[in-house]
């Protein structure tokens, strides 16, 4: 690596450092300055809660369960109790803050075929969901990738999708006032006397995007890529064009089994299933919609052993997830002072959403308390301006979070296009049965690399360290993962070919350093990360889960392994193309 280069990639390194360095000083401020004190926050008992929601959350609405066609609730809950006696629903050990932690809840991702989620350093591989009048996912021999009790409830989830998508809507007009019910909800409203001209604008505008969701969904909407993409200068996703949620993140979590739950630090809220975040990877002012819903009994969770899902953390104490700005233990241990007024531990034993703005400590905060079946969307920059968090009630709670992720970036369909442009640059002469690279550009030897360390660490590793979870019960993941492998491993080949012409000899000087110097520089991160996953995989936290949950550490093979080009511990090979730089 020339030494330019090499400061860049500590130079990026350490800008990450540096922003989580900038973050926790920034949460040591706020802390400092609040002291021993909580910042107030408003429930809906408290005066000025209403005008409070209004000026200072106003991409925050609450649909309550009455909006949902007839039916529905009983077809989502039953999905919902569907993933979790079939152990679907698994605590993911994710980083935070170069950290390794059990989320407190059980997730599952639920979506269009091929999506992921990444969050906290962690990619989901969505269980496909079906359309109405769709005979199910085949997985690529032709067989359903689930059985009919799993299809079912995907479905359910693709229903409530629908729902949300035609039912949200931008909660702001243009001058970031919230709408009144009757402006956001009566259709049947025409421009009244007095309406100022903003408003009028703003029906029209809702009455053009009635008329142009109406022409989508007559179009195949199936993909909802085409005004996504974050470079495209189309409007936001609820802006003017019909949202298309594509994926639902789902929760679940018991607080009688989840016991070691942290408290709200800064407001004093109560004890937090989720702690303070911003929702990660969206694609840009895109908003979130969620359906909540509390049940009185934990479901029998059959598909699992005990260590499982969330029978693990009543023996063993786990550390859990804080996300984003989140506690900070020793400084906020304490609970509010006092005894708690009786209608605010009432108040405590219903699940509730607690929202804040961002980095701010003196406007209150707001907890909206959550009846099962009701459902709250997060609007406009809601998401970007403001941090939520999810306060436990009493009884055990599903959700499903609806989202609109990146379907440039975030799909099977993305990573195998990727593969594609880098095997490109692989040519096999058929007389001689050689391999060799048909471009030695630095650009393109560089791009190749890239694409072999993504699809790696990005893909094949994320989805090994999730363990046999997938395929447990969700075949469709397998063929596309393993081609994936194969792809992996040619380009394994590509870096040992071009490790051959960097050790030539015969090379010219020029060229053969520049390609060092790319070689070089990916080696040097493949190696990092490869050892980054080995440590995750190796922690003591991974070590606690049951077999078929546990990180696996694939591709993973031994040095002498004839059958692989390259050696899976890369430090010789730097250490060659080092000296070799060093004696150019
Ligand atoms: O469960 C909820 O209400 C929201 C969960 C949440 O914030 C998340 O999963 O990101
Ligand atoms: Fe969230």
């Amino acid at each position: 690596m020339k030494p330019r280069q090499r400061k860049q990639y500590f130079r990026n390194m350490k800008r990450s450092d540096d922003s989580e360095r900038e973050k926790r000083r920034k949460r040591w401020r706020l802390i400092q300055e609040l002291g021993e004190q909580r910042i107030p926050y408003l429930s809906p008992a408290d005066p000025g809660f209403q005008e409070l929601w209004d000026s200072s959350y106003a991409g925050l609405a609450l649909r309550q369960c009455s909006v949902l066609p007839d039916g529905l609730h009983e077809r989502v809950q039953s999905a919902l109790i569907t993933l979790q006696r079939r152990g679907c629903l698994l605590r993911d050990l994710v980083r935070v803050r170069d950290r390794d932690v059990f989320t407190a809840v059980s997730r599952a991702l639920v979506g269009q075929p091929g999506y992921t989620y990444r969050y906290l350093d962690t990619r989901l591989f969505a269980i496909p969901w079906h359309c109405e009048g769709e005979e199910g996912q085949k997985d690529e021999n032709g067989k359903p990738c689930c059985d009919s009790d799993l299809r079912d409830a995907c479905k359910a989830f693709w229903e409530l999708n629908q729902f949300f998508c035609s039912d949200v809507r931008p909660q702001t007009n243009a001058r970031g006032v919230k709408r009144s019910r009757s402006d956001t909800e009566n259709s049947e409203d025409t421009p009244g006397e007095g309406m100022c001209e903003e408003s009028v604008k703003d029906r029209l505008l809702e009455e053009k995007q009635e008329k142009e969701k109406k022409e989508e969904e007559e179009e195949d909407s199936s993909q909802g890529c085409s005004h996504s993409s974050p470079l495209s200068s189309t409007p936001p996703p609820n802006v003017g064009r019909l949202v298309q949620f594509n994926i639902t993140l789902i929760n679940y979590m018991d607080p009688t089994v989840m016991t070691q739950l942290k408290e709200e630090p800064y407001y004093g809220m109560g004890k937090m299933a989720v702690g303070w975040h911003h929702d990660e990877n969206l694609v840009p002012l895109s908003p979130v919609a969620v359906y909540s819903y509390s049940c009185p009994a934990e479901p029998k969770n059959e598909g699992v052993t005990e260590k499982d899902g969330q029978g693990q953390s009543k023996d063993k104490e786990k550390e859990t997830e804080t996300e984003g700005e989140g506690t900070c233990k020793e400084e906020l241990k304490e609970e509010r002072e006092g005894l708690e007024k009786e209608e605010v531990q009432k108040e405590k034993a219903c699940w509730r959403v607690g929202l804040k703005v961002a980095w701010d400590i003196h406007t209150p905060g707001l907890a909206l308390p959550l009846q099962s079946g009701d459902c709250y969307y997060m609007t406009d920059d809601l998401n970007r301006t403001h941090q939520h968090c999810v306060l436990a009630g009493d009884m055990a709670r599903f959700s499903s979070t609806h989202r609109v992720v990146q379907c440039c970036t975030r799909t099977l369909d993305y990573i195998q296009k990727r593969c594609s442009e880098a095997l490109e640059n692989l040519q096999t002469d058929p007389e001689k049965n050689t391999k060799s690279l048909k471009s030695l550009l630095p650009s393109t030897l560089q791009h190749t690399e890239d694409i072999h360390n993504e699809v790696e660490f990005e893909w094949l590793r994320q989805y090994w360290f999730q363990g046999r979870r997938y395929a447990r019960f969700c075949s469709w993941w397998n063929k596309p993962m393993e081609q994936m492998e194969k792809d992996w491993k040619e380009m394994e080949r590509m870096t040992q070919l071009l490790l051959d012409v960097v050790e030539d000899e015969n090379t010219a000087q020029e060229n053969r350093r520049e390609m060092a110097d790319v070689l070089l520089n990916a080696l040097t991160d493949r190696q990092q990360h490869r050892q980054t996953w080995r440590d995750r995989c190796q922690s003591s936290l991974a070590q606690t889960l049951p077999a078929e949950e546990a990180p696996v550490d694939r591709p993973y093979w031994s040095n002498e392994d004839p059958d692989m080009p390259l050696p899976f511990d890369l430090s010789e090979i730097i250490n060659r193309v080092e000296s070799l730089l060093w004696r150019m």
